[in-house]
């Protein structure tokens, strides 16, 4: 791809609080959490929120390599001056460029880009079959070293069992013995045939908001979303390559009409996996 582009779009969401929520029909909770449309082709776009200032987007080179530019809410020069960003390429093998070192991403490959990085560009090797550039940023204190993770570099946690539904694997991408970053901690979970829930038993972490793309989803599958406080869920219905906002107060858990993948990504007060609180099945209302 010789030419590039900066067409960039962006949109805010503010931080709802839980009793807020509670009282939010269907078409509220989609506008609120629910993030349709995500991947438009030759753009980059972006959700900023207000949770963690975590800023969910896509990156989706078609005709033209795209070129990562600042938007108003960072309030900086270039995108990633006090940010650090992961790209998770759940398309056709890409590329990025970040001052000028080369990462090439085959499909579930994921490349960490540290503070500081100035000029970053997306592309793909092939405009018929594109990269998707799944993008996850959040505010950074210090310079990491950017670099290319590939799902054999993740640190694997088995979990559940088929007679539950629930056999899947969690593949991290950030833990301490691999990449380190300031805020984010990224991974992905696949599932064993017959299995189509996710993170249940559930969780909350007040310490960290969390955001899930559900994606490799059969078009007309879709995935009941869970949210919101253990004593008080709602759904969100999710079709492929959508994303959810989830809340710090919220429990995020999922199950499929067929089987999906997704990536989730976490930012806040620390970077450890196992901070959870867990939920009982038997305390869901
Ligand atoms: O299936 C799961 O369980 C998950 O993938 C859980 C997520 O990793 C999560 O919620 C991390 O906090
Ligand atoms: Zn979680």
């Amino acid at each position: 791809m010789s030419e590039t582009s900066t067409e960039t779009d962006y949109e805010i969401r503010f931080a709802i609080d839980p009793a807020t929520a509670a009282a939010m029909d269907t078409r509220e909770l989609r506008e609120s959490f629910l993030i349709e449309d995500l991947f438009g082709p030759d753009m980059v776009g972006w959700t900023y929120t207000h949770y963690e200032r975590l800023a969910v987007g896509s990156a989706v080179p078609v005709k033209e390599a795209l070129r990562l530019e600042a938007i108003k809410p960072t309030g900086t020069v270039n995108f990633l001056d006090r940010r650090e960003l992961i790209a998770v390429n759940i398309g056709g093998k890409g590329t990025i460029t970040a001052d000028g070192e080369l990462f090439s991403l085959e499909h579930r490959d994921m490349a960490y880009l540290g503070m500081g990085t100035k000029d970053v560009v997306f592309a793909s090797e092939n405009g018929s079959a594109p990269a998707k550039f799944y993008l996850l940023s959040a505010p950074a204190h210090q310079t990491y070293k950017s670099m290319l993770i590939s799902v054999s570099d993740a640190k694997r946690l088995d979990l559940g069992a088929p007679e539950t539904c629930n056999e899947r694997s969690i593949f991290q991408f950030i833990h301490p013995d691999g990449a380190r970053t300031c805020q984010l901690v990224v991974g992905m979970t696949t599932f064993a045939a017959g299995s189509v829930w996710n993170t249940m038993p559930c969780h909350v972490h007040d310490r960290r908001a969390e955001a899930y793309l559900y994606f490799d989803l059969d078009e007309k599958a879709r995935v009941v979303h869970l949210m919101g406080e253990p004593d008080e869920t709602r759904h969100l219905i999710v079709a492929n390559e959508e994303a959810i906002l989830s809340p710090a107060w919220s429990i995020h858990s999922g199950v499929g009409t067929a089987r999906y993948t997704f990536v989730w990504a976490m930012a806040g007060d620390n970077v450890d996996y196992t901070d959870v609180d867990p939920v009982a099945i038997e305390d869901l209302r």
